[in-house]
């Protein structure tokens, strides 16, 4: 495994930092001993194919399973140890549709402040201040029911900011949106990490959604193959594009030789 630069340096603490985690399904190895870390204010791209261990690992950091091995903090919040500290710095989007149907926006929001324990004034004032991040104010009272695919996957971005999260967690957010859709959501997640500072831990297959600035963590097979910023990882690789450095890191052996014997 290549970690080009595992910690950041400074005093601030990592935005995340995963420590020798493993993890199995019953007798099946999902993730390896994955180490890595994410600067704080930075957007980090976890990169594998289908498999690769992507939502098993955001299944580990949102606590929806236990720790099997290894540990995972938060801002310096241990998961297992601090969970409420932890957990209150992380929004999440998943990678399925969570939101309620045939509750309205405002109804939807309103339920997930209710669970961070937002007051009814907080509560109102933050809904109005993520509606209006992820320009969907007009849809306040719509039925979720009504919006499109793309307006679906604003909203839950809104929800996950709603407890002014320090670490936005994304699990493929862009999986089934048009083109047009997706290249909106790309580009205001990357507005809010430049004038919010927020952290982004972004797990995707679409090349086209990275940036060569972002950080990188390159999974194969539930292994970590490298980390750190993309730049140093495509040297490291001796590649010239994120595309090259995800084929010879992400893909499998096997498929490697196939391209590598494609004329
Ligand atoms: N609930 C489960 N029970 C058994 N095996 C599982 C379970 N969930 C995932 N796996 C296996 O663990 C491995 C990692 O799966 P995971 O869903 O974490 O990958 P992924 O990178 O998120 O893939 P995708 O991009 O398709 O969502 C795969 O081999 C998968 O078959």
């Amino acid at each position: 495994m290549e970690h080009i630069h595992p910690f950041p340096g400074g005093n601030e603490p990592a935005a995340i930092a995963v420590q020798g985690v493993s993890h199995s399904y019953g007798r099946h190895p999902a993730l390896k001993d994955v180490n890595f870390s994410v600067p704080a204010g930075s957007i980090a791209m976890l990169l594998g194919l289908n498999g690769a261990g992507k939502t098993t690992l955001f299944s580990l950091i949102s606590r929806l399973f236990g720790i099997q091995k290894g540990s995972i903090s938060i801002f310096n919040h241990d998961i297992a140890r601090e969970p409420r500290e932890a957990l209150r710095r992380i929004g999440i989007v998943f990678q399925s549709r969570t939101l309620d149907l045939d509750l309205s926006v405002k109804q939807n929001l309103a339920y997930h402040a209710a669970l961070h324990g937002l007051s009814h004034a907080q509560t109102k004032q933050r809904i109005e201040a993520v509606l209006h991040t992820v320009e969907m104010e007009t849809r306040l009272k719509d039925k979720v029911r009504s919006l499109s695919g793309g307006q679906m996957r604003r909203v839950e971005i809104a929800r996950a900011l709603l407890h002014e999260p320090r670490l936005l967690l994304l699990d493929e957010p862009t999986v089934g949106l048009d083109i047009q859709s997706r290249a909106s959501i790309v580009a205001f997640i990357r507005k809010l990490v430049a004038n919010q500072g927020i952290s982004v831990l972004w797990a995707t297959h679409l090349i086209d959604e990275v940036d060569v600035r972002d950080h990188g963590v390159m999974l194969r097979q539930g292994v970590v193959t490298a980390a750190g910023p993309l730049q140093a990882i495509m040297t490291h690789a001796g590649t010239l594009t994120v595309e090259e450095a995800f084929n010879k890191l992400c893909r499998k052996v096997e498929l490697q030789e196939v391209l590598s014997h494609e004329p």
